[in-house]
């Protein structure tokens, strides 16, 4: 095996096979690795940590790959944001499904001097799975980025845009800049109970409501999440609503999730429970009731206690005490009283990615509030 020194500026594994040379380049220093070459191999270093004395080459440069990859995922999520900020995914669906660049760019507002920088955007999406390519250079949409298309249809609307627009937000990122600090903080230090507070000087949901910018991005995000959700729970959940007469939504949010119950389940009278920087603006339609309250205080009484996305964002005491006030408020409508939840069980996965989005989603909630994505053990079912 031939190997070159010095000859490439960039990092090992950039050209990490050209035809049958190896060529392993280092920025500085550059050592030539080589079994003819004469020189002392990485592995062949006694003062190397173990793992660089056994790994053979082609391990070193398969492992430096991959940290290029864990180290350089955020990008993947700008990328994703900046073809949501121009809609990249509704043009391909409005051109019915696949489109090159230059029959997008009639829909996008991008220069052609920068559809060459678009193109390797593209490129990196295509190959995360989030378009498909054809031969001939048409972009076409995955089932990940069919959920990023703005369709008009009112009610099946499945885009969750917004609510990747929330996780690649500047609010989620100067939060997650404050992790390792907060990390070396003993708990107990109000100003710093989570790394969202140390970055925004506020808790998550005080700074929901004192900031505008943030408030309509988080709003619309759980909204679109729920738009989806609520589908799922419409076609499979039927019989959760069959005798029941009234449900409250704790935590509902501008009341997407109980107007779509409201509409399939039409014998149920739907309430929604918000914090009253929300329920307060918002217009009466006559479809469910907002009250404004505080959930560790008081839940209104209904046959339907429902908690999605909530307990997430709780410690366990906090949990606990939401769900004694979930059971006070079904606790005159027994037997037929229910409480259900709508939350992510870690470890109930079906997929590699599903388990990786859970434990995403857990730190997620470590970064913005006190809760976490639980397993089935740590579920506070017992109260
Ligand atoms: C993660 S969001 C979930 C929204 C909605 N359930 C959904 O899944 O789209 C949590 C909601 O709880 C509300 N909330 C937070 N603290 C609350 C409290 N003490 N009482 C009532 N609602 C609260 C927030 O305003 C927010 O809308
Ligand atoms: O602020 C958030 C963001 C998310 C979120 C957005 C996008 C993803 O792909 C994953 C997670 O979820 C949240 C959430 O569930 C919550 O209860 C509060 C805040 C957020």
């Amino acid at each position: 095996m031939k190997v070159s020194e010095g000859q490439m500026p960039w990092p090992m594994g950039v050209y990490k096979y050209l035809a049958l040379d190896l060529i392993i380049a280092r920025p500085a220093r550059s050592h030539c690795l080589s079994s003819s070459s004469g020189q002392k191999s990485m592995a062949q270093n006694h003062s190397a940590p173990p793992m660089m004395a056994t790994a053979s080459s082609a391990e070193l440069l398969q492992a430096q790959a991959e940290l290029w990859c864990h180290a350089m995922a955020y990008l993947k999520s700008m990328a994703l944001q900046s073809v949501i900020k121009l809609g990249i995914p509704t043009a391909i669906h409005r051109c019915g499904g696949a489109a090159s660049l230059s029959e997008l760019r009639a829909h996008l507002p991008v220069p052609a001097s920068k559809l060459p920088c678009l193109s390797r955007l593209m490129k990196l999406l295509v190959t995360s799975g989030v378009f498909g390519e054809s031969e001939a250079g048409a972009y076409s949409l995955t089932p990940v980025s069919r959920l990023l298309v703005e369709d008009d249809a009112e009610g099946s609307r499945t885009c969750l845009s917004p609510f990747a627009i929330l996780a690649s937000s500047p609010f989620h990122h100067r939060s997650s800049q404050r992790l390792p600090e907060w990390l070396e903080k003993e708990e107990g230090d109000a100003a710093a109970e989570t790394p969202f507070m140390m970055a925004h000087g506020a808790g998550f949901y005080g700074y929901v409501g004192r900031d505008s910018e943030f408030g309509a991005l988080f709003n619309e995000a759980m909204a679109a999440d729920s738009r989806v959700t609520a589908q799922v729970v419409v076609r499979e959940c039927g019989e959760v609503f069959a005798g029941s007469a009234s449900l409250v939504d704790v935590g509902g949010g501008d009341g997407t999730m109980a107007k779509a119950i409201a509409r399939a389940f039409p014998h149920v009278r739907c309430t929604v429970l918000e914090l009253p920087q929300l329920a307060g603006n918002m217009p009466a339609d006559g479809m469910v009731e907002f009250v404004a309250g505080d959930m560790m205080e008081f839940i209104p009484p209904a046959d339907v206690v429902l908690l999605k996305f909530v307990l997430h964002n709780w410690g366990g005491d906090d949990c606990v005490r939401i769900l004694n006030r979930a059971k006070e408020a079904i606790s005159t409508r027994e037997p037929k009283g229910k409480v259900v939840i709508i939350d992510t069980v870690a470890g109930l996965a079906s997929s590699k990615q599903t388990f990786e989005a859970q434990g995403l989603m857990d730190i997620c909630m470590m970064l913005l509030t006190t809760g976490e994505v639980r397993d089935e053990e740590k579920w506070p079912c017992k109260v």
